[in-house]
């Protein structure tokens, strides 16, 4: 069952296409990963899935209620976590958390009780009476995390909530989001890592110039571009006439070099790992040799023809 639904959104700023007709499901108890290039629309959607941002046409479901009539009480069952960290500065961990439950109603000790296991669920019990302002990277975000958790939201986006951050944090914060979803939350999960898709999310969706242009489970996605296989070689010396011989390979379609390391694309079936080492090692000074299976970085790459992390990105 979908737990939320946007069907053929659509949402201009100005003449720029951010969403051009996305359809969107969400299934009750998932961890939905959202990939996608800089510009590609996330934020956009994520916000306007949450009512931040309002669209020009289209359908939004949320809890089996339409958006358009039902905005207020959507929002109380919906935990957002922004990309940037929205805390206030001059109050205390606790101090932030009872501002944010009072926004949901929670007063007394019903509020206090939320305050206290929330701290406690993302590990900031002891900091409690310490201003944001004193903490690491990490412990902001985790105290970002806390303020959209404290009223148990149903459904819960994050946008990037790990950027910037030490990796014992994000760690921290992945087990959170794991130990959040078995305990019944939903998650819209937004990142540019590619390896926390691949830890947590039960199924990936991959956005690009507005359009949703995949969604399926790591491994469906993989399949879509089995059709290629990859092959690593080291040698010791590449030599141009090496490279000229693996290029006119039946079924090869892309050789790449950089050192002493070539990568040779094929198409799926053209059983060229034997061909590619009889004539590497003719050539001599075979150094390794490996087939690889396409991962989601590749499918990420062929899709968009993008990398996900620009160079020098953290
Ligand atoms: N308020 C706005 N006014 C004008 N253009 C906007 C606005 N917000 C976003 N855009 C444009 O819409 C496109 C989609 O932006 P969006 O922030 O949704 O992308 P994104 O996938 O979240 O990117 P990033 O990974 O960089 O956060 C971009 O080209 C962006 O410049």
């Amino acid at each position: 069952m979908a737990i939320a639904y946007m069907k053929n959104i659509v949402k201009r700023y100005g003449t720029h296409l951010a969403l051009d007709h996305v359809d969107l499901d969400i299934a009750d108890g998932e961890i939905l990963g959202l990939l996608g290039p800089n510009g590609a629309g996330k934020t956009t959607l994520i916000h306007s899935l949450a009512g931040l941002v309002s669209v020009d046409s289209g359908e939004i479901h949320v809890f089996d209620k339409s958006q358009k009539n039902h905005m207020l009480e959507i929002k109380h069952q919906i935990g957002l976590v922004t990309q940037e960290i929205t805390v206030f500065g001059d109050l205390t961990a606790r101090e932030n958390l009872q501002f944010f439950g009072g926004i949901y109603g929670l007063k007394g000790n019903k509020l206090k009780e939320r305050v206290d296991e929330t701290l406690e669920f993302v590990g900031l019990a002891e900091h409690s009476k310490k201003l944001p302002a004193k903490f690491s990277g990490g412990m902001q975000r985790r105290l970002n995390i806390a303020c959209a958790l404290v009223h148990r939201p149903k459904f819960l986006i994050m946008d990037e909530p790990t950027v910037g951050i030490d990796p014992q944090s994000r760690n921290h914060i992945l087990e959170t989001v794991g130990e959040l979803n078995r305990q019944g939350t939903t998650i819209l999960y937004t990142t540019h890592y590619m390896e926390e898709v691949q830890a947590i999310a039960s199924r990936v969706v991959i956005m690009d110039q507005g359009h949703v242009i995949a969604q399926g489970t790591i491994d469906e996605l993989v399949e879509k571009i089995q059709h290629e296989e990859k092959i690593k070689l080291e040698v010791a010396e590449p030599t141009e006439e090496l490279l000229e011989r693996l290029r006119k390979l039946d079924g090869v379609k892309q050789v790449t070099q950089m050192g002493k390391k070539i990568q040779i694309i094929s198409h799926v079936g053209s059983g060229n790992l034997d061909r590619v080492l009889s004539i590497a090692r003719e050539a001599g000074g075979v150094l390794s040799i490996s087939a690889e299976k396409p991962t989601l970085e590749d499918v990420f790459l062929t899709l968009t023809g993008k990398q996900l992390r620009d160079k020098g990105e953290e």
